[in-house]
């Protein structure tokens, strides 16, 4: 009989010790192999879907070239503001399928500079050709074509997120502002790129790449919301539709110089959206509206805040839109701040703030300094909600996914095995605290007790800036649109610590808008001599920085829950005075 032997080992004599080897060995090799036939099914997923949205777009292209319509009418019809198209929509001086047709061409354009579109709806034409037929000339969105960030349900397309595992898995129904929007005259016809996760204020993801800013293209146009806002500054969109938890809205409009309104979580409603923290009901996400002017905010909240949407969703809140608030004209007392004690903004954000601040003042308003108390705090409890589930849930997803560079920080920070990460928030208090804090934070929660507790320290700290903010008498409060303006692609994630002037907006669910006041000038790089490089955040910030004349700056505008109304008052008086 022969002796079986494993290298010089005589199997025979370890049964035991051959066993578990090859158990362990077969175990190793049948995870390998699922794992690479996995990743590769994802590969060729997303291959496809490339494939086929960019065959939609050229379809669409071949069409416009057949359209033979010319630049100059584009031009004509793409320039115009929101309230000058609707008169010329309702009293036929524009015909609907005219005012697609060159929205389509000029979102084209702007996809080639910009790579903001994923795809073109296919039924957009059927969709106007039906409201021509159906939809009263009266209706306050007559055929006025809208884009769609990528998360809002469309029956019959995929919402993948920069998430390869849900290519393939079509939305069944249109989400409800989808549907009241449609039954306002409004058209679909483009649905726009998003960073992957969508937990990241940068805008690229492995399925459909990068979107750039319109302004540099070197730099991002600001996430998650990017795709719209890119579209939008470049005239290729009048009006879109975007979510927010954690500055979505305002982040991008403040990378591209345009107008976003995030409203309190429940004004509008989340039915039929998709999004990855959904389980998450710390911090919720807002839905809301993205434009070139206040007044195309406004136009898309009183389109949507109708019997409709309250019949389709009765979980929102049944409230109409209030224009008395809206136009009232009573003087009022608004807070202002320029620093959040968490971040440092560079010059030209605060510059933002201070342009607003005597803008509003000059218009008869009282500002007086205030600023959310312990912003640290805010922060802390932001990252700790969005990361409760430590970050199983995106693991999950992402388990066989290649990882997008906007997403990577926030990964590794959240999966970094716990006794390494005890270590490191122990020295990096000392090193750099906020780098400490948010690696503390990111773990998350360690079980459903932990979780509670952390609801009801959210709850506190709403109470107590409420207070605060009443015991101030403030009507609203101005601050920096964000922490800084567009930096060049892929170094956010470098910068996450900057999203604390949004994020806090989030954890106390108050409405809060952001409009462009300014741009960067060489005056405020040139004062970026004394800006603090403390930590990899402010390192990047300071680097992102040359170079960045030119750029959009916004300011936020911020009111209490359910007063948004009077917060889209204060960024259309806003609006008028830098206008005038
Ligand atoms: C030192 C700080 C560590 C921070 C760790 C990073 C944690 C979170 C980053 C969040 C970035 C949020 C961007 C906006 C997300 C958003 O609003 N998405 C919309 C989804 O519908």
């Amino acid at each position: 009989m022969t002796t079986l032997t494993i290298w010089d080992w005589e199997v025979e004599k370890y049964p035991l010790q051959v066993g578990v080897g090859v158990i362990i060995g077969g175990w190793t090799f049948v995870k390998l192999v699922n794992y690479f036939l996995q990743r590769s099914k994802l590969k060729s997923a997303r291959v496809r879907k490339r494939a086929e949205c960019k065959q939609a777009k050229q379809v669409l292209e071949d069409q416009i070239k057949q359209r033979n319509i010319s630049k100059e009418v584009v031009e004509e019809i793409t320039n115009l503001s929101l309230s000058e198209l609707q008169s010329k929509l309702k009293d036929g001086t524009l015909d609907v399928l005219d005012v697609l047709h060159a929205y389509q061409a000029k979102a084209l354009e702007c996809d080639e500079k910009t790579n903001c579109i994923i795809e073109p709806f296919k039924e957009a034409e059927e969709w106007a050709a039906s409201v021509k037929e159906n939809v009263s000339k009266d209706s306050p969105l007559f055929g006025v074509p809208v884009s769609l960030k990528e998360n809002y349900g469309v029956e019959g397309y995929d919402s993948v997120y920069g998430m390869s595992v849900l290519i393939g898995k079509p939305s069944h129904e249109d989400s409800v502002i989808g549907q009241v929007l449609r039954s306002q005259g409004a058209i679909p016809y483009v649905r726009t790129n998003v960073p992957q996760t969508m937990i990241s204020w940068d805008c690229s993801n492995p399925v459909f790449g990068a979107t750039k800013n319109p302004h540099d293209t070197t730099r991002t146009p600001g996430g998650s919301s990017g795709g719209e806002c890119a579209l939008l500054a470049g005239q290729g969109s009048i009006l879109g539709f975007g979510s927010d938890i954690g500055g979505s809205l305002r982040i991008p409009s403040n990378m591209c110089g345009t107008y976003g309104f995030k409203p309190t979580v429940g004004r509008l409603s989340a039915k039929g959206t998709h999004g990855c923290t959904k389980g998450q009901q710390i911090v919720r996400a807002a839905y809301g509206p993205l434009a070139r002017d206040v007044d195309g905010l406004v136009t898309a909240m009183k389109a949507l805040l109708v019997p409709l949407m309250f019949k389709l969703d009765p979980t929102v809140n049944p409230l109409p839109f209030r224009t008395e608030v809206f136009e009232d004209n009573r003087k009022l007392k608004i807070g202002w701040y320029d620093n959040d004690g968490w971040f440092t903004p560079p010059p030209c954000m605060q510059r933002g703030v201070a342009i607003a601040k005597a803008k509003l003042e000059a218009m008869g308003h009282t500002l007086v300094p205030w600023k959310p108390p312990n912003a640290t705090l805010g922060a802390e409890l932001y990252v700790r909600a969005m990361f409760s589930d430590k970050c199983e849930t995106i693991n999950e997803m992402l388990r066989y996914d290649t990882l997008d560079v906007c997403f990577m920080i926030q990964y590794t920070m959240a999966n970094i095995y716990w006794p390494l990460r005890r270590f490191l928030v122990f020295i990096l208090h000392y090193l750099m605290p906020s780098l400490s804090t948010g690696l503390k934070a990111i773990a998350g929660c360690d079980s459903a007790y932990d979780f509670w507790n952390l609801a009801v320290a959210a709850e506190d700290y709403r109470k107590m800036v409420i207070e605060d903010w009443q015991s101030h008498d403030l009507d609203a409060v101005i601050s920096p649109g964000f922490g800084c303006p567009a930096i060049p692609l892929k170094t956010p994630a470098l910068a996450t610590s900057a999203v604390s002037y949004t994020t806090i907006f989030n954890v106390l669910n108050f409405p809060a808008g952001s409009l462009p006041v300014t741009k960067v000038n060489a005056a405020d790089t040139a004062n970026m001599k004394d800006y603090p490089t403390i930590d990899l955040a402010h390192k990047t910030v300071k680097k992102g920085m040359v170079g960045a004349e030119g750029l959009p700056v916004n300011v936020q505008c911020i009111t209490l829950p359910w007063h948004e109304e009077q917060c889209l008052r204060v960024m259309k008086d806003l609006e008028t005075a830098l206008k005038a």
